[in-house]
């Protein structure tokens, strides 16, 4: 009886497995289209434009609606980045930002005729499109959302609808959505309230969810909450097109929240959400909200925690150091916010549970590492109205303060007594390690000082990896939120800025989620996946300074990073299946299993053949 079941789950496992993985040359099943003529056209979806097949033109109603020359998708491919790299030329000399910003419209204008060629150039591209598409320049598109508007994108949900969200969310056209990513613009990057103009940040996240998950973008669904807005110069902005009033607090607030909440699982109940860029106090209490209700997380919070944690790993491996040594190293932290609390608090839980040279469990509560300073400089326990969030980092607890330092100290007297091994940054004040910090970090305990510049967008970054290598000296390692160049160092070998931001795991954590159909995500499973990123790079990467892989791998670190998740899921008993795989076909999988499975569930663009249903 046992046996059966066994070998009916591998028979299932070897099916699922055999299903070709997406690639270039995958050809779909046909897709059915209720819709005809210029309809199609006017459906990014369904559209080809020019690579319609003439039979495709008679069935749908589409002959003499386009030019009679049937371009194959290699051709219309070519014609895009071509026009693409003309406008790069045609804008030489232009400043960065308009430079930017017409490179974001080109591929947004794309994106809204023909999301199969979009996606295509996206995916092939990462790594030249990602800084258009997602930081710096999709913080350059929020500030300017009102004036660049044209048409909207992903659904908008008011403090006005309240009462009518559970209908509301039925005007979605798609019957099946996967992945929501939902903000209410109160910390846009480190940009601050742009109200409803952040919807552009959920727009972003979920294209790197459909060029590194492979999520369907049919089944994405980008959310703005607009509960209104502080940011007095919106406020005052005639063509502002969010609600003209101040946020809503309190029990006002949540009520939205929640509306929202069950509005979306009533309608997908396994949809998953991800909350991102709400200001601190509401990026916590909804994931304590929230958490164990729906399948939901924080991006900022445990995303960017599990990608910094990998990047502080990688700085012990980069010191030649076993990773037990993790407990020793003194980490500043600048910005003690909803991305820099989340670090601590993973980076805090790794040390305590970290096996080697301690027992597990050997080191206490008051075994603290870190030194964290927010816009009041150090935080020690003698600050007022401690947040109890940052209570267990805050300085003086244990007997072990051995440095002359004082509540409020500033981060160059801090960074000049500690001495630390690293300087972690997610303060969203851009140039605050400056020249006198830097050198400062030259005295470093650290062979190879360790400094993260996390805060997004490039503006707001701590500083640049022209200025570590300079300052600090060519032995630093470096890693920033937004994408910076390499530095060519005096010897002639490169000096890396890695790029620590948390499109590493967001992907991966939503897709492991999805996949294996989990009840909510557990810090196990997030766990799962910041290990597994930091296991991605190879020690003689690490040699050389590369704390970070390259983007331009995103789909295949994404496929590892969601098997981790989904397994971490399954041990925990929190997976409940998907569509086509029982839980137990997953607990059946080997790593490897797991990881082809997870990458042959990802959609690939390619032209479906179009059938009309009536
Ligand atoms: N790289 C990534 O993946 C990633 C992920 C999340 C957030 N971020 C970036 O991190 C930044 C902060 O995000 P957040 O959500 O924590 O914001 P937040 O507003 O919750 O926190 C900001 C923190 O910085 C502190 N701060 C402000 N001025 C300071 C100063 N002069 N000196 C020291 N501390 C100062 C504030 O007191 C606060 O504690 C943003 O720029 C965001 O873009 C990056
Ligand atoms: O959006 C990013 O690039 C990373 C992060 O979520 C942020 O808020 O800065
Ligand atoms: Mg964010």
């Amino acid at each position: 009886m046992w046996r059966h079941a066994a070998a009916r789950r591998s028979a299932q496992i070897r099916r699922l497995l055999s299903t070709s993985a997406p690639s270039a040359g995958a050809v779909r099943g046909p897709c059915i289209v209720h819709k005809r003529g210029t309809d199609i056209l006017h459906d990014p979806w369904y559209n080809k434009d020019t690579a319609f097949p003439l039979t495709e033109r008679d069935r749908l109603g589409l002959r003499g609606l386009l030019p009679p020359r049937v371009m194959s998708f290699e051709q219309q491919y070519e014609r895009f980045i071509n026009s693409y790299h003309s406008l790069e030329h045609n804008t030489q000399g232009e400043p960065d930002s308009v430079v930017s910003l017409a490179k974001w419209r080109i591929l947004n204008r794309l994106h809204d005729r023909n999301e199969t060629l979009y996606y295509r150039v996206l995916i092939d591209n990462i790594k030249d499109f990602a800084p258009i598409i997602y930081t710096p320049t999709v913080g350059l598109v929020c500030e300017n959302y009102s004036g660049l508007f044209r048409r909207p994108r992903g659904m908008y949900f008011s403090a006005k609808d309240k009462g009518e969200m559970m209908s509301m969310i039925y005007n979605w056209p798609a019957e099946k959505v996967d992945m929501i990513v939902v903000t209410d613009g109160s910390r846009i990057l480190g940009l601050g309230d742009l109200g409803v103009q952040g919807i552009g940040i959920p727009i972003g996240k979920l294209d790197v969810y459909v060029a590194a998950a492979g999520i369907n973008p049919q089944k994405v669904l980008p959310i703005m909450l607009d509960v209104g807005t502080n940011n007095e110069e919106l406020l005052e902005d005639k063509l502002y097109l969010g609600l003209r009033q101040p946020r809503l607090e309190g029990e006002e607030y949540l009520a939205v929240v929640d509306e929202f909440m069950e509005a979306v699982h009533a309608r997908w109940p396994k949809a998953i959400v991800q909350f991102e860029d709400f200001q601190m106090k509401w990026a916590f209490e909804t994931l304590q909200r929230y958490r164990s209700r729906f399948c939901m997380f924080n991006d900022d919070v445990q995303g960017t925690a599990g990608v910094a944690l990998a990047g502080l790993l990688g700085a012990v491996r980069a010191q030649g150091r076993p990773l037990a040594d993790f407990t020793k190293q003194k980490i500043v932290v600048v910005g003690a916010g909803s991305a820099g609390i989340g670090v601590l608090n993973m980076a805090k839980h790794a040390m305590l549970r970290m096996p080697g040279t301690h027992k597990i469990g050997e080191l206490g509560e008051g075994h603290n590492q870190f030194w964290v300073l927010d816009k009041d400089g150090l935080i020690t326990k003698s600050r007022k109205d401690l947040d109890p969030a940052v209570a267990r980092f805050a300085r003086g607890y244990g007997p072990e303060e051995v440095e002359d330092l004082h509540e409020g100290a500033s981060l160059v007297e801090v960074v000049k007594k500690v001495k630390p091994h690293v300087l972690l940054g997610l303060s969203g004040v851009g140039g605050i390690f400056n020249e006198e910090v830097l050198k400062a970090m030259k005295e470093s305990d650290s062979p190879c000082p360790a400094i993260f510049a996390m805060s997004n967008p490039t503006t707001k970054a701590e500083c640049t990896p022209e200025d570590v290598f300079k300052h600090v000296g060519e032995n630093a390692v470096f890693a920033s939120g937004s994408p910076f160049s390499n530095v060519t160092l005096s010897n002639g070998r490169k000096g890396y800025a890695n790029q620590a931001n948390n499109m590493y795991l967001f992907p991966g954590i939503g897709l492991g989620a999805l996949l294996s159909g989990a009840r909510h995500i557990s810090d196990g499973m997030l766990h799962a996946a910041a290990e597994c990123l930091a296991s991605y790079i190879t020690d003689d990467a690490i040699r050389k300074g590369i704390l970070f892989p390259s983007i331009s791998s995103i789909r295949h670190i994404t496929a590892r990073v969601g098997a981790a998740v989904a397994r971490a899921a399954v041990d925990e008993d929190l997976a409940e299946g998907c569509s086509d795989l029982d839980p137990r076909d997953l607990r059946s999988m080997s790593e490897s299993d797991t990881v082809d499975y997870v990458a042959r569930k990802m959609w690939y663009p390619v032209y479906s053949p179009l059938v009309n249903d009536k």
